[in-house]
Order: C-alpha cells, then sequence, then structure tokens
C-alpha cells in the first residue's frame, strides 16, 4: 500500500495551516503530577486539503483542536494559518464541535446569519448569504424553524453552514458526526464531502472513527499517546466516493488501526 508518511513537503509559511512543534503541558495540582498532552506536534495542511486527525483516546486530539482554532495556548510551538500566527479565535477558521453549540432561540436563518452581522455585509447580503449557504446544506425549506424541531443531523448541518457563512479560509471539526446514528452519519459524511468538493475550504477533521477518517481524508495524521504525538501520516490513495466494501478501504482500515493500536 502506498502513502504511508506521505504528504505534501510545505512549508509552514506555504500551508493553509501549519502546526509547527506544537506542545502543550497542563499543570498539575501542585502536589505535582503535570500532564504532558502534546509535544512537538509538527504537520501541515495544504490549501483545499482534506486532513483528519485520529488517535487513541487521550493522545491529545481535542487539546490539538483547541489550539488549533485558537481557544487553548500552546505551551510550545505555534499554529499558523495562511502563514499568520493563530494567537485566539479568528473568522478565518469555521469551528464546529460535536454538540451542535446552536442558540436556541434564534431560528435556522438567525443560526447561519449570526456571524455576518458583525461583517461589513448589508442586510441584503447577509440574507442572500444566509439563502446560499442553506441551500448548499439542504435547508432552505427549515429557515425559520427553531433549533429544538430539528434532528440531531439537521442541527449539525445549520452549524456547518453557518461555520462557512463568514467564509472562512480553514473549517476545523472536532468529533462533528459523533452524536447521530449510523446512517445519519454516513448521510453527513457524504454531505459534507459534497460541501468540500463545492466550496474547496482545506478542512482539518477530528474522529475516533477510523472508518470515518478513511471515507473523508486526503491524508490522515496518525497520533499516538503519552505523550500525544505524530505517529505516522498516511496518505489516503483511494478515488471518491470510496466504498467501504472495497478491499483497498478495508486495507486502510486495517492499517491505521494497527497504527493506533500499536502502543507507545
Ligand atoms: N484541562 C485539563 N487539565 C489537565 N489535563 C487535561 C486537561 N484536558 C486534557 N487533559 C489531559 O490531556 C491529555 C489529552 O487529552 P485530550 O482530551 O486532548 O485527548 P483526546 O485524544 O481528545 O481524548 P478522547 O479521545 O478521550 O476525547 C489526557 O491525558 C487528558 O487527561
Amino acid at each position: 500500500m502506498a502513502g504511508v508518511n506521505g504528504g505534501s513537503s510545505l512549508t509552514p509559511a506555504e500551508a493553509s495551516v501549519a502546526l509547527d512543534g506544537v506542545g502543550k503541558t497542563y499543570p498539575g495540582d501542585g502536589d505535582g503530577g503535570s500532564v504532558r498532552a502534546l509535544d512537538d506536534v509538527s504537520f501541515s495542511v495544504a490549501d483545499g486539503e482534506f486532513v483528519c486527525l485520529v488517535g487513541p483516546s487521550g493522545c491529545g486530539k481535542t487539546t490539538l483542536f483547541r489550539i488549533a482554532a485558537g481557544l487553548t495556548d500552546a505551551t510550545d510551538g505555534r499554529v499558523l494559518l495562511d502563514g499568520t500566527e493563530v494567537t485566539g479565535p479568528t473568522t478565518d477558521m469555521g469551528v464546529v464541535f460535536q454538540e451542535y453549540h446552536l442558540f436556541p432561540w434564534l431560528t435556522v436563518a438567525g443560526n447561519v446569519g449570526f456571524g455576518l452581522e458583525r461583517s461589513d455585509r448589508s442586510p441584503a447580503e447577509q440574507e442572500a448569504r444566509v439563502d446560499e449557504m442553506l441551500d448548499l446544506v439542504g435547508l432552505t425549506e427549515f429557515r425559520d424553524a427553531y433549533p429544538k424541531s430539528l434532528s440531531g443531523g439537521m442541527k449539525q448541518r445549520v452549524a456547518i453552514a453557518r461555520s462557512l457563512a463568514v467564509d472562512p479560509s480553514l473549517l476545523l471539526l472536532d468529533e462533528p458526526f459523533g452524536a447521530v446514528d449510523a446512517q445519519t452519519r454516513e448521510m453527513l459524511q457524504r454531505e459534507l464531502l459534497d460541501v468540500w468538493a463545492s466550496t474547496g475550504k482545506t478542512v482539518l477533521f477530528v474522529t475516533h472513527d477510523v472508518a470515518e477518517a478513511v471515507t473523508l481524508a486526503d491524508r490522515i495524521v496518525v497520533m499516538a499517546a503519552d505523550p500525544g504525538r505524530v505517529r505516522e501520516i498516511v496518505d489516503v490513495d483511494v478515488e471518491r466516493p470510496r466504498e467501504r466494501g472495497d478491499a483497498a478501504f478495508a486495507e486502510y482500515v486495517g492499517r491505521v488501526r494497527e497504527l493506533i493500536g500499536a502502543g507507545p
């Protein structure tokens, strides 16, 4: 199988997003016991590339996601977005979490348009952009509905539409389909790939589901734990749409599972 440890040789300044020697130590409670959650994590994601991050429980996926999103400070290293160091949350990144984080008092259109209110678009431009995003995720007829009346899959489509509305250069997703049933999950994966193909966004997607990573990614960053670090980067050299029944698909799933289970 081709593609293990493959990937771009982009310099941090050339990449859409680059993690450059990122480390994180959580302080202990005073009696020592600090946790080295991440150690010297470096990889780049090229413009328009879809990269998934997988690894065993506790390898620091969420910590890395939060650092990339500017929500947590790294102890060492830095994250560059389009060559500029990330020092806090920015509208250049669209962020989607497992929990939908929708505003219950706003309609679907209100949620999707939320970030646009602080942009320099006119009200008419904002409305047109909301309509475009609702069309993109197939929720036009639900524009006036409230989140409580939506299924989990629909809520996550709203969250994705909201994150894309401000036209970020990077989409960051942390286990976005972790709370929906298996069938909805596969549908959302197909839809996300369609959105990715039509928008050309750069995507960094965290998941613990290896089949999901093999379905979606151009490359899979496989992490190891204690301390969290990059074990290998696997190029997924399979045409899309990928079929779970295919031998090549199963081979990649097996290879990535083996890497995750390989111990320290
Ligand atoms: N706020 C915190 N304070 C102290 N330690 C933390 C904190 N957050 C995470 N950790 C520790 O850092 C390590 C990495 O945790 P993190 O949640 O980032 O991993 P993960 O790969 O996302 O795990 P999982 O897949 O189980 O969600 C773990 O050992 C965890 O206990």
